[in-house]
C-alpha cells in the first residue's frame, strides 16, 4: 500500500488530510452532546454541517447514531484529549503567557471558546483553505473570538515562521505552543524541522503541548494500516471515502518528547490510557492503532537551544 501523500500536496476540509480535522470535530461534537463534563465545543457541529459531508454532518448533529462507524473509544480519546490541551493552556496563560500558537487548528475552536485571559494573542496556523474556511464559517455564525486571533495560512512542512511573524508573533515573548493531532501526518524530518522551529522561536518560559507516539515493533504499522482500512471501508459503505492508511507517514521516527528534551525542554507526560483511567473513562481493547501508548507530553522550554 502506497501513501497517497506527496511534498507539497493540498486539501481543504473534505479532503485528504482536512477530512481528518473534520472527523476530529465530529468526535468533539458527538462528544460534547454525550457529555459535558471533560468536553463543551459547541462549534464542532456546526463547523461539521458547513463541512457539508453528509455522513458527517449527520454524526455531528446527532441525526445518526455513531454506533459501528465513530467507535465509543475514538469519542472517549477526543473527550480527553480535549480537556489536556484545554487545561495545558488555560494553565499556560494563568502564568502569564499573553501568545498562543495553534499549529495545525483545523476545525479547533478554542480561540472561540476558552476564557482567554485579557490581552492574549491567539495564533491559529494551517492550510490555506481550512483556515480560511473556518474564519469565514464562524463570522457567519456570529461567533465572537475570546482572544485577538490571528491567523498564518502555511503548509507547516515549509518556511512557516515568516507568516506567523508577519501576522504579530513576538519571539521574544514566551508563547504556549500546541501540535495537536498533527505529526503523524508530516513526513519524519519536517516534523524535527517543525519541533526545531518552535525551539528556537520560544523565550525561556515557553510551554508546548503535543503528543509522543513510540516507534512501531515489527508488525505494528501493519495492523494500524489494516485497523484504518477496516474504519475507511465502514465509512466508504456510507458514500465517505477517507482512505484513513494512506493518509499518514509511517516509518521510525525520532520521537517527541526526547527530542524536545534534548533541546531544553523539560516535560511531563501521560499516556492515552492512563488518562482514559484518570477520567473513569472504559480501558481501550483490541488497540490495533496503538492509540493506548500515545503520550500527551507538555512541558516548559527554561534552558537555551544546544
Ligand atoms: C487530525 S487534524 C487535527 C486538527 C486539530 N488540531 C484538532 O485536533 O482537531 C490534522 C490537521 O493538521 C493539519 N496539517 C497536517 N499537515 C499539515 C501541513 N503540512 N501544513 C499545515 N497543516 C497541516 C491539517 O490541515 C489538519 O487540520
Amino acid at each position: 500500500m502506497t501513501s497517497t501523500r506527496h511534498d507539497g500536496d493540498t486539501w481543504d476540509l473534505a479532503s485528504s488530510v482536512g477530512a481528518t480535522a473534520t472527523m476530529a470535530a465530529v468526535a468533539r461534537a458527538i462528544a460534547t452532546r454525550a457529555d459535558r463534563r471533560l468536553i463543551d465545543d459547541p462549534f464542532a457541529a456546526p463547523l461539521v454541517r458547513a463541512v457539508g459531508i453528509d455522513l458527517l454532518t449527520r454524526l455531528a448533529t446527532g441525526d445518526v447514531p455513531p454506533d459501528g462507524l465513530v467507535e465509543q473509544v475514538a469519542i472517549d480519546v477526543a473527550k480527553v484529549r480535549a480537556r489536556f490541551y484545554d487545561e495545558f493552556f488555560l494553565e499556560a496563560t494563568n502564568t502569564g503567557i499573553t501568545q498562543v500558537v495553534i499549529l495545525a487548528s483545523g476545525l479547533d475552536s478554542r480561540a472561540y471558546r476558552l476564557p482567554w485571559p485579557i490581552g492574549t494573542v491567539v495564533y491559529e496556523l494551517d492550510q490555506p483553505r481550512v483556515v480560511e474556511f473556518k474564519t469565514r464559517t464562524l463570522a457567519a455564525l456570529g461567533a465572537v473570538p475570546t482572544a485577538d486571533r490571528r491567523v498564518a495560512a502555511v503548509d507547516l512542512r515549509d518556511d512557516w515562521p515568516a507568516a506567523l511573524r508577519a501576522a504579530g508573533f513576538d519571539p521574544a515573548r514566551p508563547t504556549a505552543w500546541s501540535a495537536e493531532g498533527l505529526l503523524g501526518y508530516l513526513p519524519p524530518e519536517a516534523q524535527d524541522r517543525l519541533l526545531d522551529t518552535v525551539t528556537e522561536l520560544s523565550a525561556p518560559e515557553s510551554r508546548v503541548a503535543t503528543e509522543n507516539r513510540p516507534n512501531p515493533k515489527p508488525g505494528d504499522e501493519d495492523r494500524t494500516k489494516e485497523a484504518l482500512n477496516r474504519i475507511s471501508e465502514r465509512w466508504r459503505a456510507h458514500s465517505f471515502d477517507p482512505d484513513m492508511a494512506r493518509l499518514r507517514y509511517y516509518g521510525e521516527r525520532n520521537e517527541t518528547a526526547p527530542y524536545l528534551a534534548d533541546r531544553g525542554w523539560a516535560l511531563t507526560g501521560i499516556s492515552v490510557r492512563d488518562l482514559l483511567a484518570a477520567h473513569g473513562l472504559p480501558p481501550l481493547r483490541d488497540d490495533d492503532l496503538r492509540m493506548g501508548d500515545v503520550r500527551y507530553v507538555s512541558g516548559v522550554r527554561n534552558k537555551t537551544t544546544k
